[in-house]
C-alpha cells in the first residue's frame, strides 16, 4: 500500500490559499498532522479522503487518483478503502451498535471484517445490541473506530479522535487505532493537539497558514 500527496493547495471561498506539505506513507505507517487552530488541518484531512477537491495537486492511493474521482465512484472508493474517524462519533441513533457497523459493510459493498471479532478487539462486544444513545463517550468513539475499520480500509484518517476523552479512554482509543491499523496493514493519519496522542506517534507534518 502506498499513499501519497503532491503539492496540495486549496482555498475555502473568500479565504486565502492553503498549501500543504507532501505526505508519503506505506502500509503500517502512522503520521500526525499538527498545526495551530485554523491552519488547515481538517481541510487537509478532507482533501485526503476526497471530501474536498484540491485547487491543484494530487492525492494518490495505490495508483488511484482520489483527487480526480467523482460522484458514486468516489463514494464507493472511500467506503471500501478509507476509514474516517471524526471528532464526535456521528452514529445513527435509530440503529444499535452492530447495525451501525453493518451499514458500513452495506455502503462499502464488501464483506469486510468479521464484526463480532472487531467489536471484541475494541472491547465493546457486550454492547453489540445496545442503542447507541446508551453508550458512554469512550464507548461511542470506539464504535466509530470499529465502523471506520469495518471494511479493512487501506487508509485510516482520524480528526481529533481523543479530544473529548479522559486519559484512560484516550489511551485506549489511540492504542486500539494503532493496533488495528497494523493488524489490517493500513496507514494511519491523525490530526491532533493532544499531547497524549503525540506520545505514541513520532512521525508528523505541520500545517501552517501562509
Ligand atoms: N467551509 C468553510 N468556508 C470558509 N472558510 C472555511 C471553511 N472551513 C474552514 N474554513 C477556514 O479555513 C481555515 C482552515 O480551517 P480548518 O478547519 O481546516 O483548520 P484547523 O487547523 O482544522 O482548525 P482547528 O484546529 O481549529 O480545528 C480557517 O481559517 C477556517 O476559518
Amino acid at each position: 500500500m502506498r499513499f501519497q500527496t503532491q503539492s496540495l493547495r486549496f482555498a475555502h471561498p473568500g479565504q486565502p490559499m492553503l498549501e500543504f506539505p507532501d505526505i508519503n506513507l506505506s502500509s503500517g505507517d502512522s503520521l500526525l498532522i499538527l498545526g495551530k487552530s485554523g491552519s488547515g488541518k481538517t481541510t487537509l484531512l478532507n482533501l485526503l479522503s476526497g471530501l474536498l477537491k484540491p485547487a491543484s495537486g494530487k492525492v494518490v492511493l495505490d495508483e488511484v487518483l482520489i483527487s480526480e474521482l467523482d460522484g458514486q465512484k468516489l463514494d464507493l472508493f472511500r467506503g471500501q478503502h478509507i476509514g474516517i474517524v471524526f471528532q464526535k462519533p456521528h452514529l445513527i441513533a435509530a440503529l444499535n451498535v452492530k447495525q451501525n457497523l453493518e451499514l458500513a459493510h452495506f455502503f462499502g459493498k464488501k464483506q469486510g471484517q468479521n464484526l463480532d471479532q472487531l467489536l471484541k478487539d475494541l472491547g465493546i462486544d457486550k454492547k453489540a445490541k445496545s442503542a447507541v444513545m446508551t453508550l458512554s463517550e469512550g464507548e461511542a468513539q470506539r464504535v466509530s473506530i470499529a465502523r471506520a475499520l469495518a471494511n479493512s480500509p487501506k487508509l485510516i484518517v482520524a480528526d481529533e479522535p481523543t479530544s473529548s476523552l479522559d486519559d484512560e479512554n484516550s489511551e485506549k482509543v489511540i492504542t486500539l487505532l494503532k493496533a488495528q491499523a497494523s493488524k489490517i496493514g493500513a496507514a494511519l493519519i491523525i490530526v491532533t493537539h493532544d499531547q497524549r496522542v503525540k506520545a505514541h506517534i513520532s512521525q508528523f507534518i505541520e500545517v501552517k497558514a501562509s
